[in-house]
Formats: structure tokens, sequence, C-alpha cells
């Protein structure tokens, strides 16, 4: 039997539309609630399994100020909206809902958002009641299995493989968030290797390594002749995807013209090669970003309705820094894999190198602390890792904000550390030489912080 749902909303047609679509898909649908005072009503008397909530409502009260109530009887609940300003978004995304849908609904994303919500929801709960439900970290070595290859014993990576597991069953659009080095292309190779189409490719697009003149024949493919220089009919990375996923790394970076077409790909199935006719595509889409991709909304530089596309399932990575019980599973499962390969016999690390690890606030994340076990197992000559040369980064003291203080950001300190390096190398992102190499980074990765960080020559 499927679920109860109660439609908050104050515009009669559409309700009467969404109401039609859940009847025709099997759910019971309590009456229509048009205002916060009709809804809270139903709640009071009629609990529904779901809502779904607009947030502009009759009467003074709004979606947004119904979402607490609702959450407080632990029922999940979908934003409905049409497209909202920045605050509106930023403050209905602030009470957790389950997704958001963008009005017009098209029937199948109702109903593939309704199954997404009522999964995650059945997750939130088990996981609430099952205490421990994941093998321990010593467990991951050879990795793959129940963790999807990700060492660490934080309550944050346990959400993350459950949602792994969650969004490899569904086929909505996955958007994940985090800071460069945190594991974002891992999550979505996990997504697609124990998905359905674990069999066909995966195809990963890193849209700030693209130069934007090239972008949309790089995705979408061009004609022979379509432009110059075009001597060769060229497939686009999403035909190259076809029956697979596409993971579009560092999506924050494409241009916005590009944006609308990838909108397209998302509501119609359909892209067009560049001088070419539309054709349709079935790839699952897969996005990552290290940018705050509401800053970019409200700096006219992301779509919002490609963000709300895209926001179906969103899956948040946190830094490093915040998530300390992931440092050491994370830095054992790395040194038994540069041992092993080099065929040392180390065992451990010290334990004032082990509280090293655990103070530093690791700017580059997973990445970073990889490295830095590489660097350390090829220079240790004993059976312990006893010491490891991290960047030295001054001392908090105690008092006043950090700015008086002389403190640096972690954004500043990035940004000068990526200045001296680029000084020293002239200026050579990539290549041999190049900075890219220097600090050992992708060259794509030390691009687009050079974006976000405001660095172009003129600094130098
Ligand atoms: N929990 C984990 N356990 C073990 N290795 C991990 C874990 N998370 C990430 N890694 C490893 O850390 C490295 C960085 O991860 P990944 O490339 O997925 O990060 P990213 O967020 O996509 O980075 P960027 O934004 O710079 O592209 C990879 O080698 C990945 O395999």
């Amino acid at each position: 039997m499927k679920s109860k749902i109660l439609i908050v909303e104050d515009q009669f047609i559409e309700a009467n539309n969404l109401r039609k679509v859940l009847e025709g898909a099997g759910y019971a649908v309590c009456p229509v609630a048009r205002s916060f005072d009709e809804a809270l009503n139903t709640l009071n008397s009629d609990l529904p399994d779901l809502v779904l909530l607009d947030i502009f409502l009759k009467g003074e009260k709004t979606g947004i100020d119904l979402a607490p109530i609702i959450k407080e009887r632990n029922i999940p609940f979908i934003y409905l909206s049409a497209n909202s300003d920045e605050r509106t978004f930023r403050l209905a995304k602030q009470t957790s809902p389950y997704g958001f849908l963008v009005k017009p609904f098209r029937e199948k994303d109702v109903l593939a958002m309704l199954d997404i919500a009522t999964n995650l929801h059945a997750e939130h709960l088990s996981l609430a009641k099952v205490s421990k439900v994941y093998k321990s970290p010593t467990d991951l070595k050879g990795a793959g299995t129940g963790n999807f290859g990700m060492a660490g014993k934080s309550s944050g990576l346990k959400d993350i493989t459950r949602l792994i597991q969650i969004a490899a069953t569904a086929e909505s659009p996955v958007l994940i968030l985090g800071e460069s080095g945190t594991g974002k292309e891992l999550v979505a190779r996990a997504i697609h290797n124990h998905s359905a189409r674990s069999k066909k490719p995966v195809i990963i697009v890193d849209c700030a390594a693209v130069s934007p003149t090239l972008i949309e024949s790089e995705l979408f493919g061009h004609e022979r002749g379509s432009f110059t220089g075009a001597v060769d009919k060229r497939i686009g990375k999403f035909e190259q995807a076809e029956n697979g996923t596409i993971f579009l790394d560092e999506i924050g970076e494409m241009p916005l013209e590009i944006q609308s077409k990838l909108l397209r790909v998302l509501q119609e199935k359909e892209i067009c090669p560049v001088g070419g006719k539309r054709k349709n595509v079935n790839v699952r889409i897969i996005a990552a970003t290290n940018r705050n991709l509401e800053e970019e909304i409200a700096a006219g530089r992301f779509r919002l309705d490609l963000y709300y596309r895209l926001y179906v399932f969103p899956i948040e990575l946190s830094p490093l820094r915040e998530r300390k019980a992931d440092i050491m599973p994370i830095a054992e499962h790395y040194l038994s894999v540069f041992a092993a390969a080099n065929k040392k016999n180390i065992t451990g690390f010290s334990d004032p190198v082990k509280k090293v690890l655990l103070g530093y606030p690791w700017p580059g994340n997973i990445r970073q602390l990889i490295n830095l076990i590489e660097r350390s197992v090829l220079l240790c000559d004993g059976h312990i890792i006893n010491q490891v040369n991290l960047p030295v980064l001054k001392p908090s003291p105690v008092a006043g904000n950090a700015k008086e203080r002389g403190i640096k950001t972690f954004a500043d300190n990035e940004r000068d550390h990526i200045l001296d390096t680029l000084a020293r190398c002239n200026w050579k992102v990539y290549g041999t030489g190049g900075a890219a190499e220097l600090l050992n980074i992708n060259s794509s990765t030390l691009k687009s912080r050079m974006i976000k960080l405001g660095i172009s020559k003129q600094f130098g």
C-alpha cells in the first residue's frame, strides 16, 4: 500500500493536477491544504506519510514557516516551487527538505522524487535505530565492499555510504558538494559502479579543464565542418556515456550558455551536437562542485533552475578537518597500500605523528593526506613513521578577531601558497615544472582554485 500524501498548495489547478498524478500512481491523498492553518489542521487530524509543500501559500505564513512543524513530527517533505529568489531558496534549504520540485512539474519527476524521499526517510529512520551498522575501518583494507572503498569511521562518512547506496538504486541526478580533495569523484564512481548502469561507461568531464569555447562540442559533439577547425565529426561525452553515467566535475565552472543546454538534457533527455540534429540520450547525470552554488546563483553565474534540477539528490562531503575520525583510518589504509607497493614493512605511525595528523587542518583534504603518506612511506627507514613534513601553519592566538591578530584564513594561505609557487615557476601552470606539478595536484584543480581565489597574473 502506497503512502498518504498531503499537498499544501494555494493554486487550485496545480494542486488538482498533482492530486491526479498521485492518485493515478496509487498514492492516497489527504484533502488539499491551501494555507498554513489548513495544513496544520490536517497534520493534527490525518497524519500524512509525506508532504508536498508549496513555499508561498494563501495568507501570511509560508511553507518555510510550516516546515519545522512538519519536521518535528518526523514527516518528510518536498518543496514545490516556482523559480524563487536566492534568499527564499536559502531559507527553504535550511529547513532540510527531502528535495525540491520546480514548477511546472513533469509526472515522472514528481514520482521519482517521491520514491527518493520515501527511501531516504526509511534510511534515516533505520539509521536512527541501528547504532552500529557499519564495518570497522580495518575491514576496509582491500576495500570496495560495504564502504565503497572509502576508509573512515566518522558518522558523516556513514551517512555518505548510505546516500551512495540509495543514489545507486535511483536514476535521478545527483549533486555532490565538497571542497577539493574530499572524495567527490570517488563518490560519483561508487554510485555508478553500484547502479544498474554499471556495465555501461562512466564518462568524466572536468568542466574547469575544458575551454569555454570548446565545452559545447566536448559535451554534445559536432558535425564535420560545423565551425572552423571542425575537420571531423566528433561524438560528444553525452553520447559516449549512452546508457551509462556522465560525471560533470566542477559544474560551477560551466558557462551559462552551456548550463541552459544542460538543463534541456535534464528535462528532455536530448542533446543537439553543434551543427547537427537533436537526438535522444539515456544518460544519468552526476555533477560535482567545490563552489558555493548559492553564491554563484546570487552572482548570476549559475542558473537557479539548473540548480533545482540537480539538487534532487545532494550529497555533501565535509572537509577532512571536520571529520577527524576519518584521518587515522585513511592514513592507515594508505600506509598499507604504499608500504606494500614499495615493499616496505611499515606498520604504523608514532604517537607524536598521529597527534600532528589529527591536529592539522588539511586544506587539501584527503588528497593532501594521501600525498603526505606516500611521501612519508618513501622517506621512512624503519617500521614506524615517526616524522611527517607538513607545511607549517601559524598557531592561532586565543583572543581577538582573526584579522586583528593578523591570522590568515585558509583561503588567504592557499592563495599565498599558490602565488608563491606560480612565481617560482614563472607562472607556468601546466606540464613539467609547472605549478600544478610542484603542488602535486591536477592542473584543472589548480586552475579552478586560481579562479576561485581570484588569482590572475596581475597579482604576480
Ligand atoms: N574515504 C576515503 N577513503 C580512502 N580514500 C579516499 C576517501 N575519500 C577520498 N579518497 C581518495 O582521495 C583522493 C581525492 O578524492 P577525489 O578525487 O574523489 O576528490 P574530489 O573531491 O573529486 O577532488 P577535486 O575536487 O579536486 O576533483 C582520491 O585518491 C580518492 O580515491
